[in-house]
C-alpha cells in the first residue's frame, strides 16, 4: 500500500512570505490547508469510553473503528507523548497502522494526560498541541482508538513489566509496542528497548523499534519546533532562513493558536482596522511576538486576518514588554528560560471581510507567514500607514472573505 500523505495540503505554498504579488489562493485551497493546520479532517469517535482506574490508571478511550470492539484480536499499541504530531511521530503512527493492517489486527495509539513532563518537571512547559487535538491528529492518522491515560505519580512509578503486562492488556491483548528508538518506559526509565524486547520474547509480543526522522540531518522533535517558532521574529529569520515555515515543515501542517476573544482599549476601530484580542491558552507555544498574517478560525469560517502576537509596543511599558520574545523554553533557547508571561499570550487579528461581535468566543489562529517584527511608532499616523500595509499584504494574498471550513466544537 503506499503511504497516505497525512497532511496533504500543508505544502510549502502557502506557508512562505515570499508570494509573488498577486497570488490569491483558491478557497479550495485555503480550505484544505486550514483544515490541515487544525487537524479538522480527523474523525468523529464512534464512543468515548470513560475507564474507571483498571490497574489503578484511569484513562478515556476514544473509538474509532468498528475492528476495535473485536476483543479477540491483539493490538499494536504504539506509544508516547505525542505533542505537535510532527512528521516523526506521523511515520512513527503511519508505520504502526500499516503493521496492524498487514497482519489484520488493531491498532492503538497510548498517550498521557497531562504530560510526563509536567509531572516530572516544575517548569512549564509550553505544548504545540493539547490533549484533545493530539488524539484528533492520532484518530486522522488511522488509528483503531486512542487511549489516554490519567497521568498520575502512580502511573509514573509502574515498572515497565506492570505496564506491559498489565497497564495495557487491561485495553487489549498485547500484539506489538511501536516505539521511537530512544523511548524508556516506566519507573526508572528501566524499559528500554532491549529490556522491552527481552520481556517480549517471554510474553510473546514484538518490540518495534522506530529510527527517528531527521529533516536536514537534525532529530525532528518537539523542542526543535518549539524553539523555531521563538526564533521566527529574529533579524536572521527574516532575512535568512524562515523559522515559521522551517516549523511547518517538521510539523508537516502549519501551527496554531487558541484563546478566547476579549475586550481591548477599542481604538483600532479608530485607527481603521478593528482587532479582535485574544488571549491565547496558558499552555500553548505562542510564536514569537510579531506580525504575521494568518487565518482565524470562527466556527466554520476561516477568516484571512492580519495579525500582531504580544502586546502593542507602541501603547505597552517596558515593564509590560520586557522578555516577550523569549520564555518559551525551557532550555533557555531564547532567554529567560520561564514561563511565556501574559504579553506573550496576547494576539490581536484583523479578520478580513468581517463584521459583528466575537466578544467571548474561542476561537484557532493559524499561521501562514511572518511579515515583520513588531515596532514601537513615533506615531499612530506611522503604526496606521504600516499596519494598513500588512492588511493589504493579507488581502492580496490570502483574500478578503471567508472561506467555509470544517467546524470545531470548543468544550
Ligand atoms: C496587523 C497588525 C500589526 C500591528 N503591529 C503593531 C506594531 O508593530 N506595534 C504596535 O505597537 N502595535 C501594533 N499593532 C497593534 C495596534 O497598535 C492595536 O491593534 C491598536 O492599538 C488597537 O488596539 P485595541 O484593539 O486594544 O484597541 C498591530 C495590530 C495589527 C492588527
Ligand atoms: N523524530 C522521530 N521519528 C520517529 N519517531 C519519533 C520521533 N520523535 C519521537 N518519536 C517517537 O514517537 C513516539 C511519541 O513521541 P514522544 O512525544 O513521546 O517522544 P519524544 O521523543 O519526546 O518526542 P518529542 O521530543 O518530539 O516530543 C515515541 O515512541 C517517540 O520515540
Amino acid at each position: 500500500m503506499t503511504r497516505t500523505p497525512l497532511f496533504s495540503g500543508a505544502k510549502g505554498a502557502l506557508s512562505s512570505p515570499n508570494f509573488s504579488a498577486s497570488t490569491i489562493f483558491s478557497a479550495e485551497t485555503i480550505k484544505t490547508w486550514v483544515e490541515n493546520s487544525l487537524l479538522l479532517r480527523a474523525p468523529q469517535p464512534l464512543e468515548v469510553r470513560k475507564t474507571e482506574a483498571k490497574q489503578d490508571h484511569a484513562a478515556r478511550v476514544y473509538i474509532y473503528r468498528k475492528a476495535w470492539y473485536d476483543e479477540a484480536v491483539p493490538a499494536a499499541f504504539g506509544i508516547g507523548a505525542f505533542d505537535g504530531f510532527h512528521k516523526g511521530h506521523q511515520q512513527l503512527i503511519h508505520d504502526a497502522v500499516q503493521y496492524a493492517h498487514t497482519r489484520q489486527i488493531r491498532c492503538a495509539a497510548v498517550l498521557f494526560d497531562p504530560d510526563p513532563s509536567v509531572l516530572l518537571d516544575s517548569r512549564p512547559q509550553s505544548v504545540l498541541l493539547d490533549i484533545n487535538d493530539r488524539v484528533r491528529a492520532l484518530a486522522q492518522a488511522g488509528v483503531d482508538a486512542v487511549i489516554v491515560l490519567s497521568c498520575t505519580h502512580a502511573l509514573l512509578q509502574t515498572s515497565y513489566i506492570d505496564f506491559c503486562l498489565q497497564t495495557l492488556p487491561s485495553f487489549a491483548s498485547v500484539h506489538s509496542l511501536h516505539l521511537g528508538c530512544n523511548t524508556v518506559l516506566g519507573r526508572d526509565g528501566k524499559g528500554t528497548i532491549d529490556a522491552l524486547r527481552e520481556l517480549g520474547a517471554q510474553h510473546d509480543f514484538e518490540v518495534v523499534s522506530h529510527e527517528l526522522l531527521h529533516i536536514d540531518n537534525t532529530v525532528v522533535c518537539a523542542t526543535r519546533i518549539r524553539r523555531l517558532l521563538a526564533q521566527a521574529a529574529t533579524p536572521d529569520a527574516l532575512t535568512t532562513s524562515d523559522a515559521l515555515t522551517e516549523a511547518h515543515r517538521l510539523l508537516g501542517r502549519a501551527h496554531f493558536v487558541r484563546g478566547r476573544v476579549q475586550h481591548g482599549r477599542g481604538e483600532g476601530k479608530s485607527f481603521g482596522f478593528p482587532t479582535a484580542n485574544l488571549v491565547c491558552e496558558a499552555a500553548r507555544c505562542v510564536p514569537a511576538s510579531a506580525v504575521y498574517a494568518g487565518f482565524v478560525h470562527v466556527q466554520n469560517h476561516a477568516w484571512p486576518a492580519a495579525i500582531n502576537v504580544g502586546a502593542p509596543l507602541t501603547f505597552s511599558s517596558d515593564e509590560q514588554t520586557r522578555g516577550q520574545c523569549c520564555g518559551q523554553h525551557k532550555d533557555q533557547s531564547c532567554g529567560s528560560g520561564k514561563g511565556q508571561n501574559n504579553a506573550q499570550r496576547l494576539l490581536e487579528a484583523h479578520l478580513l471581510g468581517f463584521s459583528g461581535n466575537l466578544y467571548d468566543q474561542t476561537v484557532d489562529v493559524s499561521f501562514v507567514a511572518l511579515l515583520r517584527p513588531s515596532r514601537k511608532f513615533p506615531s499612530i499616523a506611522a503604526l496606521e500607514k504600516t499596519v494598513h500595509g500588512n492588511i493589504y499584504w493579507v488581502k492580496t494574498h490570502l483574500g478578503n472573505a471567508a472561506v467555509k471550513v470544517g467546524e470545531l466544537a470548543h468544550d
